[in-house]
């Protein structure tokens, strides 16, 4: 961990509840809820979702060459909705019945819809993703998203766009923690899940969206 990064757990700004805690930095608004879902059945679903889901593995063009982007995904929703970023269009399969559960579990808990879910696995500490924002036209201004995370714990930073001296914030998201990422947060802030050499074990995470058809 470099200077310029702070632990959840001893960083004054943030205070505790007992199930969530609030992130307060300038210009975004975070809620952690480290134990949405039990470990028990946080593990049940982690199998599920790991076995059942249609996991492709895209590629993405950079300078004109073609990459495998390093993990696999599953973009699922409501019929006909589109998102695109990085030059990659995913197209909208349907509901895994498992995932419409979670949504409308996780939209009661925050009173906001959501019509669609990227689905990123993390098949070890190789698999990762870099540096962005969650801007795309299509998602609107200040969008509402909510990240849910199986399986192992990676760690996921953000770091101010254009504040350079601003404190990164580093989290641990683990089994069963659901992240909501709201306010101006993906207008000021990029985020990343860095690879890690010491992880060999598989990470899911879910991120709800609403995308405007
Ligand atoms: O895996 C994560 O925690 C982040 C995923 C993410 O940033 C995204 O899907 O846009
Ligand atoms: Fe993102």
């Amino acid at each position: 961990m470099t200077d310029n990064q702070f632990q959840l757990s001893t960083q004054p700004g943030i205070q505790s509840k007992t199930q969530s805690q609030t992130i307060t930095a300038p210009q975004t608004e975070l809620i952690l809820y480290p134990e949405f879902l039990c470990a028990s059945e946080s593990l049940a679903i982690q199998s599920q979702l790991s076995a059942e889901i249609h996991w492709r593995q895209d590629s993405i063009q950079v300078y004109g060459k073609t990459h495998q982007i390093p993990r696999l995904q599953s973009f699922q929703g409501e019929p006909g909705i589109r998102y695109q970023y990085s030059n990659l269009v995913l197209e909208t399969k349907l509901w895994h019945p498992l995932v419409l559960s979670l949504k409308t579990r996780i939209e009661q808990h925050c009173q906001h819809l959501f019509n669609s879910v990227l689905i990123n696995r993390y098949r070890n500490g190789q698999d990762k993703m870099g540096w962005h924002s969650d801007d795309e036209p299509e998602l609107g201004t200040n969008p509402v998203i909510a990240s849910l995370s199986f399986g192992t714990e990676r760690r996921f930073i953000l770091r101010h766009r254009w504040d350079k001296q601003r404190p990164k914030i580093e989290l641990n998201l683990g089994q069963g923690t659901l992240l909501l990422m709201a306010g101006q947060t993906q207008h000021y802030w990029q985020h990343t899940v860095p690879s890690s050499r010491r992880v060999q074990e598989e990470r899911i995470n879910l991120t709800f969206r609403y995308v405007y058809p």
